[in-house]
């Protein structure tokens, strides 16, 4: 018996767990009927159609018998042991959390005994914050389970959507376990899979006493990357992740976390922490302003939300023909207003003219401060699920900027 640290591993899909479909239409009709109802997946891992749900209880140890190599599948489902005549070559999600970590060499030598659960089984672009929440509630009973409290979590899923899903767990995560996200840029069917190599770098992170109190981290290419600061920066390249205007924390070589800075300021709080299960209703827009815009397009979207997030040109910027239907959304609802330049702050008191970052804030316009337009949206969303006033939402957003 293992008598080292325990990290749990929950699976929600992506690259990492993608093998080849026999008809790659059938992916089109993802997620499957049975979304978001929850429905037990076998541990052994057959596929199981895309986006179903595992049972919270369908939780397995690791190292288990019948270790083996990832294998082609049906969208349907059955394994078909290398791929069906007519195979496509396209990929989805359908390997287990075990069958990934069947597949990372030297991972029973850290000594970690691991926790296994399967989630969801899907792309990161079709996660929801539903999925999310219903993740992190499993995460939870890990945190302070009868079999004992973990020492970290890992989360793996598909790139597309990490720096998001990262921050979203990094606002309600208050315990001092990591959680530590993770996924690969090339699936398991292509050359130089980096799966294994991010799953082995994010159990180390999650099982290391150096992360302890760090919140949520992503950890790709070995690098450690604070979720506040995150970026996916590339659609294909195996390096794309990267942390603008701040680098990453640290890194992981020969099974050991090497941090270059200290532990980021935590980003959750008692609002941010609160109450997932009204999360869903909230509905927070996201407009990014662009070369003629007249605010039309904004006025239609911010109809039909609770609070909106506004990215502007470089430092918190509008054109003048937007600033009215601003002002007038603002006073309805919280309006956030970040760059849409992927990094560096909106500013407060430099520019003077209509629709400038100082205008703006003027006429009510919140500041999200250095945060992206992205993780802006989910602080936005999760204050106002918590049934935060402008008042109160404005000073969450000042207390995570990076004067503080
Ligand atoms: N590399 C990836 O994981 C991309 C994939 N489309 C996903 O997010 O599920």
């Amino acid at each position: 018996m293992t008598t080292g640290p325990t990290v749990a591993v929950f699976s929600l899909g992506g690259t990492i767990a993608m093998t080849t479909v026999s008809d790659a239409r059938e992916q089109v009709e993802w997620p499957a009927e049975g979304r978001g109802r929850p429905r037990s997946v076998g541990a052994g891992g057959e596929a199981n159609g895309g986006g179903a749900v595992s049972d919270a209880r369908e939780q397995v140890e690791w190292p288990a018998e019948g270790r083996g190599r990832p294998r082609s599948v049906g969208a349907g489902g059955e394994a078909n042991g290398g791929g069906a005549p007519g195979a496509t070559g396209a990929v989805a999600p359908a390997l287990s959390a075990r069958e990934l970590l069947d597949s990372v060499p030297g991972l029973d030598a850290l000594g970690i005994r691991l926790r296994v659960h399967d989630v969801r089984r899907l792309p990161g672009a079709s996660l929801s914050l539903a999925d999310l929440d219903a993740l992190y509630t499993t995460v939870a009973a890990e945190l302070d389970g009868e079999a004992g409290a973990v020492d970290g979590v890992v989360v793996v899923q598909g790139t597309d959507t990490i720096e998001e899903t990262a921050f979203y767990l990094d606002v309600i995560h208050s315990a001092d376990a990591p959680v530590v996200v993770t996924g690969a840029m090339r699936n398991p069917t292509q050359p130089g899979p980096d799966g294994p190599a991010n799953l082995y770098a994010a159990v180390v992170c999650a099982a290391s006493s150096r992360l302890r109190g760090a919140g949520c981290v992503v950890v790709l290419g070995d690098e450690i990357h604070a979720a506040r600061t995150v970026a996916k920066s590339h659609s294909v390249s195996p390096a794309a992740f990267v942390s603008p205007g701040a680098g990453p924390l640290g890194l992981v070589a020969e099974g050991r976390v090497w941090l270059h800075h200290s532990l980021p300021p935590r980003m959750v709080s008692p609002a941010t922490a609160a109450a997932p299960a009204i999360a869903s209703d909230v509905r927070v827009g996201l407009h990014t302003v662009t070369l003629g815009d007249d605010g039309e397009a904004l006025s239609l979207l911010g109809a039909g939300c609770d609070g909106l997030v506004v990215a502007g040109f470089g430092a918190g910027h509008v054109a003048a023909a937007m600033v009215p239907k601003l002002e007038e959304l603002a006073a309805r609802i919280p309006v956030v207003l970040t760059s849409r330049t992927g990094s560096g702050p909106v500013l407060a008191r430099t520019y003077g003219f209509p629709g400038s970052e100082r205008d703006l804030l003027e006429r009510g316009l919140i500041s999200g401060g250095d945060l992206s337009p992205y993780k802006a949206r989910l602080l936005l969303h999760r204050l106002l699920a918590a049934g935060c006033k402008p008042h109160g939402i404005a000073g969450e957003f000042a207390a995570r900027t990076v004067s503080r």
